[in-house]
């Protein structure tokens, strides 16, 4: 295949490895993302994710493995997988002492753009910073800085966006609107892959990657997640609910009790075990009812399970 061979896959690595010294920070991760998808990058901290986004767009040699960005050798390629790629790393990086103008014409110049004073107008109109165009970028808040991110990482019109925790302390509209863009993009054919530690978001992707100790422990859209993580979920609503999710936490089949908002959530993989618990936890306070197990209930089930496999085979 030449580097630039046509593929319905934005990003097709294999078997992705990185070691720092003794430590595997990555350990042998597929990723197939077809274009114009918009996919969710989820793990805990220091799973691996960072060290993942870098090492598909060429910034870091992985230890093994081997792939293809864009079509274009992750080993080989990486210059020309830069040029097409927007990458948006965890703190985004601009000059606070420049204005929003200042800092997208500095990037112009970066990617030698060509009229470059009509790419940083239409980047300006686009992402609705024109009237902050002469602002400092130091002075801006969480949710503008970001819209400034953005703008800087998509004016040289790349292919992919790779988005490492964009939204990480922004306000809930912001988040939003970040959103709205990013869907924008998309339906406009750009492939995102955005790392992200927020469950709505998760559920705004087409697909979710979930990376645990440096593997990758599960893929697909949010309902097979779900699904896959064969959880049961029982909700208990009522004003008693607040003293119930210490005793439940250790009631034998309670994997884990959380609450969400003034709800407690109890899950665990079988139900008879769960009715049990539930029985033993009714009152005149509460009323539980089995609803449908939340993306985070499955996220925690996956990586204890994985983590138990670890143990048990390490
Ligand atoms: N340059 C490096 N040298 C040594 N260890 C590193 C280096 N970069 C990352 N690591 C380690 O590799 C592991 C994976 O880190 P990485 O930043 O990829 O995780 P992450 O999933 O992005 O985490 P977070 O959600 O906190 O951003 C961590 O244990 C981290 O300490």
């Amino acid at each position: 295949m030449s580097p630039s061979a046509p593929t319905n896959l934005a990003i097709d690595v294999r078997g992705l490895v990185k070691r720092f010294d003794d430590k595997v920070a990555v350990d042998g991760v597929d990723i197939q993302l077809p274009q114009g998808q918009v996919w969710g990058f989820l793990g805990p901290n220091g799973s691996g994710k960072t060290t993942t986004i870098r090492m598909i767009c060429g910034l870091l040699r992985p230890s093994a493995g081997e792939g293809r960005c864009l079509g274009f050798d992750i080993l080989k390629d990486s210059a020309r997988i830069k040029r097409a790629t927007g990458y948006m790393t965890q703190k985004f990086s601009f000059w606070g002492d420049l204005t929003i103008r200042e800092n997208l014409d500095f990037v112009a110049r970066l990617y030698q753009m060509p009229n470059r004073r009509r790419s940083v107008d239409e980047t300006l109109d686009t992402l609705g910073l024109t009237h902050r165009q002469h602002q400092v970028a130091g002075a801006l808040s969480g949710g503008w800085k970001q819209r400034l991110a953005l703008a800087a990482v998509t004016m040289h019109q790349p292919r992919l966006l790779l988005l490492d925790e964009p939204t990480a302390g922004v306000d809930p509209q912001a988040r939003r609107d970040f959103w709205d863009e990013i869907h924008r993009l998309s339906t406009a054919g750009l492939t995102v892959l955005v790392s992200t530690h927020y469950m709505d978001e998760a559920e705004r992707c087409d697909r979710i990657v979930y990376l645990a100790n440096g593997k990758l422990i599960t893929q697909g859209q949010v309902a097979d997640i779900i699904a896959e993580s064969g959880l049961i979920t029982f909700r208990a609503k009522g004003p008693g609910v607040r003293e119930l999710a210490e005793v439940l936490r250790h009631q034998p089949g309670v994997d884990h009790a959380a609450y969400f908002g003034a709800a407690l959530h109890i899950s665990g993989p079988e139900r008879r075990a769960l009715q049990r618990a539930v029985a033993g936890a009714d009152g005149e306070n509460v009323t539980w009812e089995e609803v449908e197990p939340s993306l985070e209930d499955a996220f925690i089930a996956l990586m204890a399970r994985a983590g138990s496999d670890k143990r048990d085979h390490g």
